[in-house]
């Protein structure tokens, strides 16, 4: 509990706050600003036990919803709508700090995969029933505003919605105190509870189902979001991909199957590039083309309605950010393009391509990417790390617990979907903590290729510095493209640096990009219906902030390898080289003998026991015995296993 001093500095914080904010005089930008803060004093005071849970929701997701309005609107007065141009330029110099990861893949050898040619056949087949190119940038520029007439509803569809559920987390993993979000109440992050029946906003963190994460993992679930402006804009422009569908792991999650392969066809995913390329859509570029039709219903919604809630209260498609959902989990696959008879494979409300006129607009292919800058979602989908050199869990010596425990996690739910429900449902959040070079990003890896999740992965310092003031715009992209790409696990590297304790010197900018992004971890670890496993690794666990601390129910100590994993680690590397491991052998002398600038290849002298003998002289550990120490502790205090 807080000091009574300091409580009422909150107060009176909180009181000048909303008197900026109600006071109409305030600009979009300081409006978006205070709600930021008021979301981020509500999670404060939650935690220090200040106010009750329900409270807790109750203001969450108020503040949230009123900052993603803000920041969603396209209105130019009282919106921000500010995916801005620059920062894609600033990142598309330095790209994928994952070095390591970079995809074997070109854009020749992508179109030799058979889901992409299945794409593309399929592209072709559907692109006749869809609009033509012109046609296409209504469709787009329609979405743009928010402004779909309430035919295309996607909350209407009589499926689940988030927020209309009761509230109650489902993380659970049996045997570990607070290791999920439905474990006991004061482990919970703040859920609504009775929210009206409204579009979730863009972050969802409020609607809570009874639905695990990765527990209801049906291919149409997996592909049926995909079919996205920005997704689409990206196949047809990319140049990496998983490394072939014959893989081990089942990639389709991943390319899917209809909602991709209308888009991927070259003619309409230019169009819409084009189309939504053009940045924001009526201020200061191109005005893109609107019915009249559609030019009303804007107006209206425009005078009748606050700014990015018109839509959603009409059951029109709201704006947002990743939360729109018109079927629930075990909905049926709801084909993102009309089929050739009309028909709604969901029952639920569905575009009738007869219905529409030729200038009526198409329905949006994915209501949760349109206010999102098509460019920023390609940069997003190039740090998919889904295709790095396989690793098994054979490769990771050691660590068996933790082993066990992220398997539990991820790949489980995912064999036996109807098992891991309810309290038995994943957790949503793990962190991945101990000294450097354990296997951490390793394990990282392993998930990524065993998974068969969509594998998103982004080291916090990219965020913080590589796309300096624009983080937090990527932290929301990164999570709205993971929901469009369910099921998905984001890997966050270092992520220390990200979720470090707020400190008063700290920048406002990291510290934007810090509430930013535990808004999106509330929404994506509290929602059931999300799919989205988001796994940190750190070698700094200490520094984390506790209510990040929190939301990554399941945190998993790395240790340093035991000596019979070293061994494993050793004999597998020297199972590499040339080596010659009998101890009478000498090289020494060979060794010294030889000229390294005329040596050839296969001149090289084996490695021998020498070698190793020297190495034990001479190198030291890394980590020292204090650090070790500090580890342990944390894992004691905060740990969940061994
Ligand atoms: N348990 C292990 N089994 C096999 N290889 C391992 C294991 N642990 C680490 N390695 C190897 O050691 C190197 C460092 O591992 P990794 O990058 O995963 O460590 P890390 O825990 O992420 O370190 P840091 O905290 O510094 O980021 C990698 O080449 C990895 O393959
Ligand atoms: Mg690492």
């Amino acid at each position: 509990m807080q000091a009574p001093g300091s409580r009422a500095v909150h107060l009176s914080e909180w009181q000048k706050n909303y008197f900026a904010v109600t006071s109409g005089t305030c600009t979009a930008a300081q409006k978006a600003e205070a709600y930021r803060a008021q979301v981020l004093r509500v999670q404060y005071a939650w935690a220090n036990s200040e106010i009750s849970q329900v409270c807790a929701s109750k203001l969450f997701k108020k503040y949230a919803e009123k900052y993603s309005a803000v920041i969603d609107s396209d209105n130019v007065e009282t919106g921000l709508n500010n995916y801005a141009e620059h920062v894609l330029a600033l990142a598309r110099s330095q790209q994928t700090d994952s070095d390591k990861w970079q995809s074997g893949l070109s854009t020749s050898n992508v179109f030799q995969m058979r889901s992409v040619r299945e794409m593309m056949r399929a592209g072709e087949k559907l692109r006749g029933s869809l609009l033509g190119a012109a046609d296409a940038s209504v469709v787009i520029h329609s979405g743009a505003l928010a402004a779909e007439p309430p035919k295309f509803s996607a909350c209407g569809s009589g499926e689940s919605d988030p927020l209309t559920k009761p509230a109650h987390g489902t993380g659970w993993t049996q045997g570990v105190p607070e290791s999920g979000p439905s474990g006991p109440l004061s482990a919970q992050p703040p859920v609504a509870t009775n929210t009206p029946k409204t579009c979730p906003t863009a972050s969802a963190p409020f609607g809570d189902l009874a639905t695990p994460l990765f527990g209801n993992v049906r291919k149409e679930n997996g592909s049926a979001p995909k079919a996205s402006p920005g997704l689409s804009l990206f196949f047809a422009h990319q140049s990496r991909a998983p490394p072939g569908s014959d893989s081990p792991w089942d990639r389709s999650a991943f390319y899917g199957s209809g909602p991709a392969d209308a888009l991927s066809a070259p003619t309409l995913s230019k169009a819409l590039r084009k189309t939504e390329g053009s940045g924001p859509r009526e201020e200061g570029g191109l005005p893109t083309f609107k019915t009249a039709k559609e030019q009303l219903w804007v107006e209206q919604q425009k005078k009748h309605h606050p700014p990015a809630r018109a839509a959603a209260a009409c059951g029109g498609v709201k704006k947002s950010l990743g939360a729109s959902r018109s079927r629930g989990i075990f909905g049926k696959f709801v084909p993102p393009v009309p089929k050739p008879d009309g028909g709604d494979a969901n029952g639920g409300v569905q575009y009738k391509p007869d219905s529409a006129g030729p200038t009526e607009p198409a329905p949006p292919v994915d209501e949760r990417l349109k206010s999102l800058e098509p460019k920023m979602i390609e940069l997003i989908m190039s740090e998919i790390m889904d295709h790095g050199p396989p690793v098994s869990w054979d490769d990771i010596a050691g660590v068996e617990f933790a082993k066990a425990a992220v398997k539990e996690i991820v790949v489980w739910p995912m064999l036996r979907p109807d098992i891991f429900t309810g309290l038995r449902g994943p957790p949503k959040g793990i962190l991945l903590f101990g000294p450097p070079g354990t296997g951490k990003t390793l394990i990282g890896k392993c998930i990524a290729s065993q998974s068969g999740a969509t594998f998103f992965s982004i080291s916090a310092s990219s965020l913080t510095s590589k796309w300096v003031g624009e983080g937090e715009k990527m932290v929301r992209a990164l999570f709205a493209v993971a929901r469009c790409q369910q099921p998905a696990v984001i890997f966050i590297d270092e992520i220390d640096s990200l979720l470090s304790q707020r400190a008063d010197g700290e920048h406002e900018s990291s510290r934007r990009i810090k509430t930013e992004f535990l808004v999106q971890l509330d929404g994506a670890t509290t929602s059931s219906e999300d799919r989205i496993l988001v796994v940190g690794a750190t070698n700094r666990p200490q520094e984390i902030d506790e209510a990040a601390r929190r939301r990554l129910v399941k945190r998993l100590y790395i240790p340093l390898p035991e000596a019979s994993a070293r061994k494993q680690i050793v004999t597998r590397l020297m199972s590499r080289e040339q080596c010659c491991l009998r101890e009478e052998e000498d090289r020494a002398g060979g060794a010294a003998a030889a000229d390294i600038t005329t040596i050839t290849a296969d001149q090289v002298p084996p490695i021998t026991y020498v070698d190793f003998e020297n190495a034990f002289r001479t190198v030291r550990p890394s980590v020292s015995p204090t650090d070790l120490e500090l580890y342990e502790n944390w894992n004691r205090t905060f740990g969940c296993g061994k």
